[in-house]
């Protein structure tokens, strides 16, 4: 039996993937697997027979990546299941930035017992009035799942946009509108762009990646969107530019003390990916890649090791390796079998930076003794039986 455990709510229709193998276990020392969205990780006590965590959505800043490695958890993540999520927030919080939308339903709100309401309404609609996105500059910084759809729906929306993305991926690339216009240095975004909307993840090479400097040769017209992390912004520097006119509007998906309320934000609280729609097909996601990792030991969408995928085993045992990606490893392993009189039927070994997994049919049934002789060797995080 399976035991998993949700540190988030995860979608029902997800969750039921599950066969009748998998136990929802309500404390997490006892799971074997772990679903959360965006529960805070760094601080948690990892269990000792925890193998997976899945992250229901794109953000892998609330877990301890590097943490989960050395104790062999791979952690996966759902790339493009909020996606679409994300991008139709995008844009109404493109619009509510472009006229004064938040402040016209407050205004409504308020004199909602004046009969003369619709009269009134007349005469103070210019207070509220602004601007319209069609032919306006749009700067997309961080061109994948999310910032892709943003940029070609942006096209279509009349809007001339650039994008910037140095590591964009190939599938990325084939995706992007042949509209969008290639930007090599992202200062030409910062001072060009009527509206710049960022969404790339956050890392130590991206924190505060708009800064002051960046934020200093906006237009004074300038709309900020972000729904990407708040740590991506130099968010005090940004309500100092807010108030001395220097950008239009912020508009953040993150709430905190220094935006909310700070005169140019519209924030909203971390809204992108609570859709129906999203919430639904990040759980779908995160279930299949869970059951794929412990039902056969294949990788797929990991953040923290490589992908690495032999389908559904066919030999009669399966065993997956999670260890350093130093030289040597892997003739230690096929000696430490070979010695056992084991025979390899197939073998995949891929590395992600500092850490590889290898993953081995093999004829024959592994007993614990070479299980732990295979544990013991020096670079190795995890073994895990699979068949
Ligand atoms: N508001 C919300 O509810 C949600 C927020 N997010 C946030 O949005 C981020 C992006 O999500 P996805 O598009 O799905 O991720 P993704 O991984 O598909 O795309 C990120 C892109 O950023 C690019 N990138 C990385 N460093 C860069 C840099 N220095 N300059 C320019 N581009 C850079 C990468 O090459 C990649 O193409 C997530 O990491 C998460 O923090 C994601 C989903 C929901
Ligand atoms: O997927 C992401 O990165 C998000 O920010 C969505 O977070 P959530 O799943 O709504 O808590």
């Amino acid at each position: 039996m399976h035991k998993y455990h949700c540190l988030n709510p995860i979608a029902a229709v997800g969750l039921d993937l599950f066969s009748d193998d998998y136990q929802k276990v309500e404390d997490i020392k006892d799971a074997e697997a772990v679903l959360v969205r965006s529960a805070a990780m760094h601080d948690l006590e990892l269990p000792e027979g925890l193998a997976a965590v899945a992250r229901a959505g794109a953000g892998v800043n609330n877990i301890p990546l590097d943490k989960c490695a050395e104790k062999g958890i791979v952690v996966f993540n759902t790339p493009g299941a909020n996606a679409n999520g994300v991008k139709e927030l995008v844009f109404a919080g493109m619009l509510y930035a472009s006229r004064d939308i938040v402040g016209g339903i407050d205004w409504c709100l308020a004199n909602q017992n004046d009969e003369n309401i619709a009269k009134t309404a007349e005469k103070q609609k210019k207070n509220f009035a602004g601007t319209e996105i069609s032919g306006k500059k749009l700067g997309v910084i961080g061109l994948g799942a999310i910032g892709v759809l943003v940029a070609n729906a942006a096209t279509h929306m009349g809007m001339e946009v650039y994008g910037y993305d140095p590591y964009i991926s190939v599938s990325a690339a084939w995706s992007l509108s042949r509209s969008v216009k290639h930007i090599s240095n992202v200062e030409d975004i910062y001072r060009e762009c009527d509206y710049i909307t960022i969404h790339v993840p956050l890392l130590d090479s991206t924190r505060k990646m708009i800064g002051a400097d960046a934020i200093a040769m906006m237009k004074p017209t300038a709309i900020v969107l972000n729904f990407a992390r708040d740590l991506l912004v130099d968010e005090e520097a940004m309500v100092d530019a807010l108030a001395a006119g220097k950008i239009k509007k912020y508009v953040s998906d993150f709430p905190n003390t220094t935006t909310v309320g700070a005169k140019g934000c519209i924030v909203t609280p971390h809204l992108g990916a609570s859709t129906a729609e999203s919430e639904d097909n990040c759980a779908l996601m995160a279930v299949r890649e869970i059951r794929d990792y412990l039902e056969n030991g294949n990788i797929v969408h990991s953040v923290n090791f490589p992908d690495c995928s032999m389908g559904a085993c066919m030999t009669a045992g399966r065993i997956g390796i999670l260890h350093k990606n130093e030289s040597g490893m892997l003739s230690h392993f096929t000696t430490i079998l070979g010695n056992a009189g084991i025979n390899i039927d197939g073998m995949a070994n891929k590395s992600r930076g500092d850490y590889a997994y290898a993953l081995i049919d093999v004829d024959t049934n592994v007993p614990e003794d070479v299980l732990a002789k295979l544990e013991q060797t020096d670079g190795v995080l995890k073994v895990r039986k699979v068949k």
